[in-house]
């Protein structure tokens, strides 16, 4: 790989702040002085269609992808060569052309509980209003306490930490990790518990994107934290099977102790009334072994919720 190696990045806040955190790294992976990053490996910001559009409805439309296929394009094209994701937000399969070339070292994988007036989940009063866009958040926080008023709440974490500070919700909920990558972490009164919160896949993680002839590039080694790979192959191996996406009330959360792969995966009906989970452990697996781990267990959750598929809500997250 030769310099420069040009990082493409979105405008917004949490977009810079981590293709800034993978810069300063690669930097590092590659013994660039500190006064030469910004030329050596240098950020590109990309507007995307869904950066520009207004209009709420045509984002549900066009989904996710519209925030990624300018970043893709740009890639394919050669005009940027790393591209950097919230790993929960990558589709189960790249583009032709394009591979997650290496996921550094997950932040912690948590839900934060924010609000202006109350300490912890616990102390939320019946009835309390809870703003989230996320199916498996609100199913899940439901399932806890159903007197909970569940109401939409969508926009950038810097909008949603307002409206929690403004009392337009007596509580809300955003992972921890995007709120440690922006610098903001005063908000969270509680890190929720994995067990009763378990994560989407692949939350805290972060997904270095590259044309798929770059895969052995220098740096990428450099940057791929391999426990963390084989969690979040545990985990997306869970997502395909379950068909788990921002509609669907999906978690999958996976930790290596001592060697040993634990991966918890659960779906819930929006209304957190039912909940489909399963276990199950491997000892030192390759990355193969850790997805196919999770494909069974996903299979299973997938099939004793049977019909029961929830309804493709216009939440996500
Ligand atoms: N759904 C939006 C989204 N996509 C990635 C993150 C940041 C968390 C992460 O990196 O996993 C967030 C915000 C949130 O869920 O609070």
């Amino acid at each position: 790989m030769t310099f420069p190696l040009r990082i493409g990045t979105r405008r917004s806040k949490l977009a810079l702040a981590q293709s800034g955190m993978i810069q300063r790294a690669i930097g590092r992976a590659l013994n660039v002085p500190e006064a030469e990053i910004e030329t050596a490996v240098p950020l590109v910001e990309i507007v995307t269609t869904g950066d520009r559009i207004q209009d709420r409805r045509l984002l549900e439309v066009g989904g996710k992808a519209l925030f990624t296929k300018e970043i893709e394009e740009a890639l394919l094209a050669g005009r940027i060569d790393i591209a950097i994701h919230s790993m929960k937000d990558v589709p189960a399969e790249q583009p032709e052309g394009l591979c997650i070339a290496a996921i550094p070292e997950r932040e912690d994988a948590r839900d934060a509980f924010i609000s202006r007036d109350f300490d912890s989940f616990d102390a939320l009063p019946f009835g309390a209003r809870l703003g989230t866009a996320s199916l498996r958040r609100q199913a899940q926080a439901l399932a806890l306490r159903p007197d909970l008023k569940v109401e939409m709440l969508r926009g950038n974490i810097d909008t949603r930490l307002r409206r929690a500070a403004d009392g337009d919700f007596d509580a809300i909920l955003l992972a921890v990790s995007g709120m440690t990558r922006l610098g903001v972490t005063d908000p969270i009164r509680e890190k929720l518990s994995l067990d009763a919160f378990l994560p989407a896949p692949g939350q805290g993680a972060l997904a270095i994107q590259t044309r798929a002839a770059d895969i052995d590039a220098d740096w990428v080694a450099a940057l791929n934290h391999p426990e963390t790979a084989l969690c979040i192959a545990a985990e997306r191996g869970a997502m395909t099977a379950l068909e788990g996406s921002c509609r669907t009330a999906v978690g999958a959360y996976a930790r290596i102790e001592q060697d040993t792969l634990h991966l918890t995966t659960e779906m819930l009906s929006p209304d957190g009334s039912a909940r489909w989970r399963r276990v199950g452990d491997l000892f030192q697996p390759t990355e193969a072994d850790a997805r196919a781990l999770g494909q069974r267990l996903g299979g299973e959750v997938h099939a004793s919720a049977g019909d029961q598929e929830v309804d493709p809500a216009t939440l996500d997250g």
